[in-house]
């Protein structure tokens, strides 16, 4: 497990909502945190409140704005100099926006650009290759960059988090940890009660309410996102969804590619009379047609060799 006694952390985003909250926990664990928000006032509560809680030396609040990459190398070197250390261990890219006020462009600044700055600056100053100790980054999605779901909100927020996702899968490979020393980990919350939801009406909050089957908390991700950076493999991305433990979502959209493009395949040998596979509306039919026969054979299959075994 990561020990996080001693170790440096800054978060994008955390004068309040998940942020605070996930760095509260790893204050409770004994490492130092730098916050960092585009809001001021807020940050500066919250930094007060957790220094009188963990003390003066382990906190600090820097604004920063993760659209601006100078802005986010001035803070990682501010936190540098305030904790006293020629580094930084762990980087959770949690800043966000729902993006229905700000506008597709700036909705994917920050919750795209945003994730890419604080990564791009993170994997030079903690690579091994570069001379530096390696570390942890964790980038905040959330389910929607899973699936795709409609919210009132519009595409951008969806777009930006699905993009997160993949990116951090690109990068989070088994190579970048041996060479870098560098652990990249995504965490996918469904819907949870922070401000994030204060944009929302009260029609559009019973109706994803209905959707996800409740909202959670913050602490429930709060925890979720602890075993994530204690215990996560790079590259891992860890879905919390309500009344649910959390858990790992594999990449499984090469399986899916791979059977549906093997189903196409098949189909060729269909003639063009009887179906046109460039017709998605025409094609899905047969596909799943196929999919439910492979299916039915795969059954057999297993149950003749039960027969054979028993
Ligand atoms: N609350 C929810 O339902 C879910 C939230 N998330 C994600 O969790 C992350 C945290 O969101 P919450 O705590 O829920 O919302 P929040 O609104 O409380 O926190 C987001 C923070 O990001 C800050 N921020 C916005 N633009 C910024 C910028 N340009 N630079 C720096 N900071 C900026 C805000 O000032 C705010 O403090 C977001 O990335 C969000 O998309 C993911 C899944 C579910
Ligand atoms: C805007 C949400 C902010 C954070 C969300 C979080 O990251 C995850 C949300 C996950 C699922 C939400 C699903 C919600 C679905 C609905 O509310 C739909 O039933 C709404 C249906 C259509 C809205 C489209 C429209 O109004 O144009």
């Amino acid at each position: 497990m990561f020990n996080l006694s001693g170790k440096t952390v800054l978060i994008t985003g955390s004068a309040g909502g998940l942020g605070k909250e996930f760095a509260q926990r790893i204050l409770q664990q004994g490492a130092k945190v730098c916050l960092t928000d585009i809001k001021t006032e807020l940050g500066q509560a919250t930094e007060k409140e957790f220094v009188k809680a963990f003390g003066a030396d382990r906190v600090h609040f820097e604004v920063c704005n993760v659209t601006n990459a100078d802005d986010v190398l001035k803070v990682w070197q501010n936190a540098c100099q305030k904790f006293e250390v020629d580094h930084l261990d762990v980087l959770v890219n949690n800043a966000g926006v729902m993006g229905e006020k700000e506008g597709w462009k700036l909705c994917l600044d920050i919750n795209l650009r945003g994730v890419l700055n604080g990564c791009t600056l993170a994997m030079e100053k903690m690579s091994r290759a570069n001379g530096g100790r390696g570390g942890v980054i964790v980038n905040v999605a959330s389910i929607l960059g899973l699936f795709n779901a409609q919210q009132p909100k519009g595409w951008a927020y969806n777009t930006s988090k699905s993009a997160v996702v993949t990116y951090s899968r690109c990068v989070g490979t088994a190579e970048t940890e041996a060479q870098d020393g560098i652990r990249i980990l995504t965490l996918c919350p469904s819907v949870t009660q922070t401000p994030i939801l204060d944009g929302c009406t009260q029609a559009e909050l019973a109706e994803m309410k209905k959707n996800v089957g409740g909202f959670l908390q913050a602490d429930q991700v709060g925890k979720a996102f602890m075993t994530l950076l204690q215990t996560g493999q790079t590259g891992s991305v860890m879905s919390v969804w309500k009344d649910c433990p959390p858990y790992y979502i594999p990449d499984t959209g090469m399986g899916l590619f791979i059977l549906y493009t093997t189903c196409a395949m098949v189909m060729r040998f269909v003639p063009k009379s009887v179906f046109d596979p460039t017709n998605g509306l025409k094609f899905f039919p047969h596909m799943t047609f196929i999919l439910v026969a492979m299916l039915v054979v795969w059954i057999l299959v297993a149950k003749f060799s039960m027969w054979l075994l028993f």
